[in-house]
């Protein structure tokens, strides 16, 4: 699903009124009724509303949800700050709609809001939202810090206010911290990133019927990951398939004290279904391998505790991962030169591999091509150098990939596949129950069990971060989150292919 900037957004809303067509007052009706159904669902008409405005659209929003509730006998209270800023026309007739029996409050100053909000009720954010064009000052901002000291719930309409949708907010802005960001019809890339994605607390995607016609063919580069796309990249398995059928996968790494992250990649990549799994591991590593995981076929270096070479001949492989638990000895990294001199499958690249690789820019321009990188933010920076925020990373994001021919999946909160051509996808599953030592090392597994069943790179990635992260979300259903441990996500992998085939 594609992801629109605040601009995208007001045209996909004037095309909608234009050729629906629709009034732009019956849109923000729409709009406002989509919010009232999901507030409905989940509060009882006992629980009183606090409804926050300012005097645009997102203000409009506000006072049309009030109305809704109170005809369907929710108590409402409204807030506008007085600002003397224009009133959109919109606006304006939601006021003149207001029942008279809601109280509202006019405020000047803080003074005027002599207000006692019960932990009990919900506060609506419906000062700012993505028309903001600069940060919050004053008045608004003195609110904000206010609201934000409230025990009530929190519930941004459409985005936080103080928030910039597709931009990076100044540090140090007033912005609305919400418990619930109910927003209309596509997720805001602010949502995605973890500055920003900190004000945002648990979103929701409201359909509110803009145009298909615009939809369809707009142009962006960000897209989120959903259920229905992750379902038809899944190939079924053939009854008369053999295990040759679903590729050889080499996976190299291990070192003295870290035989475990290699396992755990090595269970993952056969829980993703590839038909042999051949592991590369220092002397130390044979018996632990044997035993842990017997399903793999296991080669070892002659050098005892980490590996110091690979063999000649990788071709017969479909794919090789490189990293887990491999350490940044100097004859590891020499391995791995002489490694990229020769023709290779496609290689997934992770942990101290990538280590290697930022530390020896020679090793970097030799990267083969459709490479499959998965650095941790700190991991990526030392690859491209340090980001300046969020939306800087995403720019170094695409650089890399542009100049390196590469996939890159940029692991956190929304993990972001990065592509050759300049695309971004957000991962959509997960919880921060995955963070936690050896997660990392199981995406490595599944990639690689993936890639060589031969799916392309960019079905790889986001089969991968998908199906890892809802093994994520399906293991914390039973284990918990606090209790969650990366053992846990190749054990629930198998539900994960199940649920993501349904
Ligand atoms: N297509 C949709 O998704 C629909 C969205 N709706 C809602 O409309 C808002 C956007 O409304 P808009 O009037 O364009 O902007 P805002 O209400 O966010 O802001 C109003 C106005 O305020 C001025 N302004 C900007 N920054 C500041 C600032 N820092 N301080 C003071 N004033 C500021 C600026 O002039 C803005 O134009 C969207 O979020 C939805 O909630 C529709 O209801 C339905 C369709
Ligand atoms: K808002």
């Amino acid at each position: 699903m594609k992801i629109l900037t605040a601009a995208q957004t007001r045209e996909a809303d004037a095309f909608t009124i234009a050729h629906e067509p629709i009034s732009s007052l019956d849109l923000m009706e729409r709009a406002s009724s989509a919010l009232v159904q999901w507030l409905e669902q989940k509060y009882d008409p006992a629980v009183p509303f606090f409804i926050f405005c300012g005097t645009g659209n997102n203000g409009g929003d506000g006072l049309a949800v009030a109305r809704l509730l109170h005809n369907n006998g929710y108590d409402v209270q409204v807030f506008l700050p007085e600002t003397g800023q224009n009133l959109s026309p919109d606006f304006s007739q939601n006021l003149e709609r207001l029942p008279q029996a809601i109280s509202v409050t006019r405020i000047q100053d803080m003074e005027d809001l002599a207000l006692e909000i019960p932990a009990s009720g919900v506060v609506l954010d419906g000062f700012f939202g993505s028309g903001l064009s600069r940060p919050l000052t004053g008045l608004y901002a003195q609110l904000i810090e206010f609201l934000n000291q409230q025990q009530a719930t929190r519930i941004a309409i459409d985005l936080p206010s103080g928030l910039f949708a597709d931009a990076p907010t100044p540090p140090g802005s007033a912005i609305f911290q919400a418990d619930i960001t109910l927003t209309f019809e596509r997720p805001k890339l602010a949502f995605l990133l973890p500055a920003s994605g900190a004000y945002v607390g648990d979103w929701h995607v409201l359909p509110i019927g803009l145009h298909e016609g615009y939809l369809s063919q707009v142009e962006s580069p960000y897209q989120v990951l959903l259920p229905q796309a992750i379902k038809s990249l899944l190939r079924p398995r053939s009854k008369f398939s053999h295990k040759g059928t679903y590729g050889h996968a080499l996976l190299a790494g291990g070192s003295y004290g870290k035989m475990g992250a290699i396992t755990m990649s090595a269970q993952a990549a056969l829980r993703a279904g590839v038909g042999l799994l051949t592991v590369l591991v220092p002397e130390i590593g044979y018996g632990i391998l044997q035993t842990s995981v017997p399903e793999a076929m296991v080669v070892t270096d002659e050098q005892e505790q980490h590996l110091t070479r690979f063999p000649e001949d990788l071709t017969k492989y479909q794919c090789v991962g490189i990293g887990p638990g491999l350490g940044q000895a100097e004859d590891s990294r020499m391995a791995l030169e002489q490694l990229f001199r020769h023709k290779l499958p496609p290689l997934v690249l992770d942990a101290d591999a990538l280590n290697l690789l930022a530390a020896d820019r020679f090793l970097r321009q030799q990267l083969p091509p459709n490479s499959i990188l998965t650095p941790h933010p700190k991991e990526f920076e030392r690859l491209t150098g340090p980001a300046i925020d969020d939306f800087h990373r995403l720019q170094l994001l695409q650089s890399f990939c542009a100049e390196h021919s590469c996939y890159v999946i940029l692991k956190g909160a929304h993990s972001c596949i990065g592509t050759p051509s300049g695309e971004f996808f957000f991962n959509t599953t997960g919880n921060s129950g995955m963070a936690t030592g050896g997660s990392g090392d199981v995406l490595t597994g599944i990639l690689t069990g993936l890639r060589a069943q031969g799916y392309s790179p960019l079905e790889a990635c986001q089969l991968g971060v998908y199906l890892h992260g809802l093994a994520g979300d399906l293991a914390a259903e039973v284990e918990g989150e606090t209790s969650l441990i990366a053992s846990d996500l190749y054990k629930y992998l198998g539900a994960a292919f199940q649920k993501a085939a349904k």
